[in-house]
């Protein structure tokens, strides 16, 4: 079955980094990077730069859109939730922070992400790509569908952007 492919983007600014609370939808309860889906035929970074203006109604430029991350989530006990996700870091934008049903967006300091809130591997990392590394990570779940049995993370040079 081909995976899902969703994407992330992490607006920063004055060493804060904007994030969501999801309230509806995949990932309910937590606090997430805004992102989805990525549509047929779209790009990551045009589907990246849809989302921050659906879920936080702030513009950017693809141009300003840096890829910083390749995800590959695995769910052995639920494999209709594996997916893959590109994450883009973007500092240049316009327009006003707003939530929408599915997120409420909320600025964090860059030191201290609500990890104990978050997706059990973003404590692996988001602190990587919050200090400008970009990474390719592995990561699988166990029998609760909450905490990690498996993670592997190598800091890239380039991300792929074709995987
Ligand atoms: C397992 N560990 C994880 N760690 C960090 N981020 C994760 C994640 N797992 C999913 N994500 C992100 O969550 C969004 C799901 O979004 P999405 O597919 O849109 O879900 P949702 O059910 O709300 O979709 P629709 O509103 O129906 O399109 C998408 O950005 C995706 O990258």
């Amino acid at each position: 079955m081909p995976r899902l492919r969703t994407c992330l983007i992490l607006p920063l600014r004055d060493d804060r980094v904007l994030l969501g609370h999801k309230l509806r939808g995949f990932g309910a309860g937590k606090i997430t990077g805004i992102g989805g889906k990525v549509e047929p035929g779209e790009s990551l970074v045009r589907a990246a730069v849809r989302e921050l203006e659906e879920e936080a109604g702030l513009s950017a430029d693809p141009a300003d859109a840096d890829l910083a991350a390749y995800l590959d989530f695995r769910f052995p006990h639920r494999p209709e939730w594996d997916m893959v996700s590109h994450v883009f870091v973007v500092r240049r934008w316009t327009g006003q922070v707003r939530g929408c049903d599915e997120i409420r967006p909320e600025w964090f300091p860059v030191q201290a992400p609500p990890f104990s809130q978050m997706w059990d591997e973003n404590r692996v990392w988001l602190p990587h790509v919050l200090r400008g590394e970009r990474v390719h990570l592995a990561a699988t779940y166990g029998a609760d569908n909450d905490h990690l049995t498996a993670v592997n993370l190598q800091v890239v040079q380039e991300v792929d952007a074709t995987m």
